[in-house]
């Protein structure tokens, strides 16, 4: 039996990190949303006990690195299954981007493999199972706009942000999460107002959505790769209404509310950069 299982792109509307934890990680507060552009995974029966992953990316790891690999390999063991799976990854969310591709492909096939294997869990089960795999998959797990808490697996439920376009532009670098978080200084970074973004989502008001929206790691990234600051500000110039850094990036997302906008810049944009995607926001949760 084969089983297609969509895993799209998160953004951070906005991100705060409150401290650093004991355990190395840090407190954040992040309000965070799918969008529109997604990796397309196909889980099939196999007669072994292997997991075997197949993608046609070069810059996705095709063993026990694969998150997608881990999450199959960790509810194997938890329940005993004794089935192996083929993973098959169509690669569309750039990696190392800011956009938790890997994490939504490791979300994907924990709700796949629970649907293939019979397990029965219910998603709240499985977003608890997704956390030991990362800190972004119990967010991918639920889908749709949240807040974040503790290192990012602690979610709650927002209603969806008011409907718009999201341009993204990908520079060819890739970035490590970690090395951005090591070297966040939290002394001297302007913190989003967490709780003003939410309350825009729930008034609906895409002016106050863009107002608040912010990233205290665009303090690393941008000081470490200027090339991410020279798209945010031609984006800007093109006219998106708010833009800003997704994740520890180096993606850049804009919104934009008029097609006729979109356009230009998507147009401009891609004289600088080679990846570049308008898509929108999913906003509401996978149905469970
Ligand atoms: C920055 C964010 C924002 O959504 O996303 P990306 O830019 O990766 O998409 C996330 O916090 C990334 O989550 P994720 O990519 O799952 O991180 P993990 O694999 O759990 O951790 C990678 C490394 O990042 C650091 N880390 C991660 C999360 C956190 N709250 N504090 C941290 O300090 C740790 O050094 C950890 O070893
Ligand atoms: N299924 C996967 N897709 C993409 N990258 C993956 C996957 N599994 C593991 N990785 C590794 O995870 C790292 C982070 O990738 P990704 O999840 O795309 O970025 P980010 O954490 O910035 O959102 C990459 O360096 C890649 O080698």
């Amino acid at each position: 039996m084969k089983l297609l299982v969509k895993a799209p792109a998160k953004i951070n509307l906005s991100l705060d990190v409150l401290k650093k934890r004991e355990d190395g990680y840090h407190e954040v507060e992040m309000v965070m949303t799918t969008i529109d552009l997604s990796d397309r995974i196909e889980l099939s029966e196999r007669t072994d006990s292997e997991i075997f992953i197949i993608s046609q990316s070069r810059f996705v790891p095709d063993d026990q690195r694969n998150l997608a690999y881990q999450a199959a390999k960790l509810l194997k063991e938890k329940f005993q299954i004794k089935q192996g799976v083929s993973i098959a990854i169509d690669k569309m969310i750039p990696v190392a981007a800011g956009l938790a591709g890997g994490s939504s492909d490791a979300a994907a096939t924990l709700r796949g493999l629970n649907q293939l294997w019979n397990l029965g869990l219910s998603i709240d089960q499985l977003a608890e199972i997704g956390a030991e795999i990362g800190s972004d998959v119990s967010f991918c797990v639920y889908g749709g706009t949240a807040l974040a808490k503790g290192r990012g697996e602690k979610i709650l439920e927002l209603p969806a942000p008011p409907n718009c376009w999201v341009i993204l532009a990908k520079p060819s670098i890739g970035v490590s999460t970690a090395d951005v978080y090591n070297n966040l200084d939290l002394s001297s970074v302007k913190h989003p107002n967490t709780a003003a973004m939410i309350h825009a989502i729930q008034q609906k008001n895409y002016e106050g959505v863009c107002r608040e929206t912010g990233n205290v790691l665009e303090s690393v990234t941008l000081k470490l790769h200027p090339e991410v600051y020279q798209i945010k500000e031609q984006m800007e110039r093109f006219g998106a209404d708010t833009v800003l850094m997704s994740g520890s990036g180096p993606t850049v997302f804009g919104l934009v509310q008029y097609d006729s906008r979109l356009q230009r810049i998507y147009n401009g944009l891609r004289g600088f950069c080679d990846q570049v995607f308008a898509v929108r926001l999913l906003g509401e949760r996978f149905p469970s």
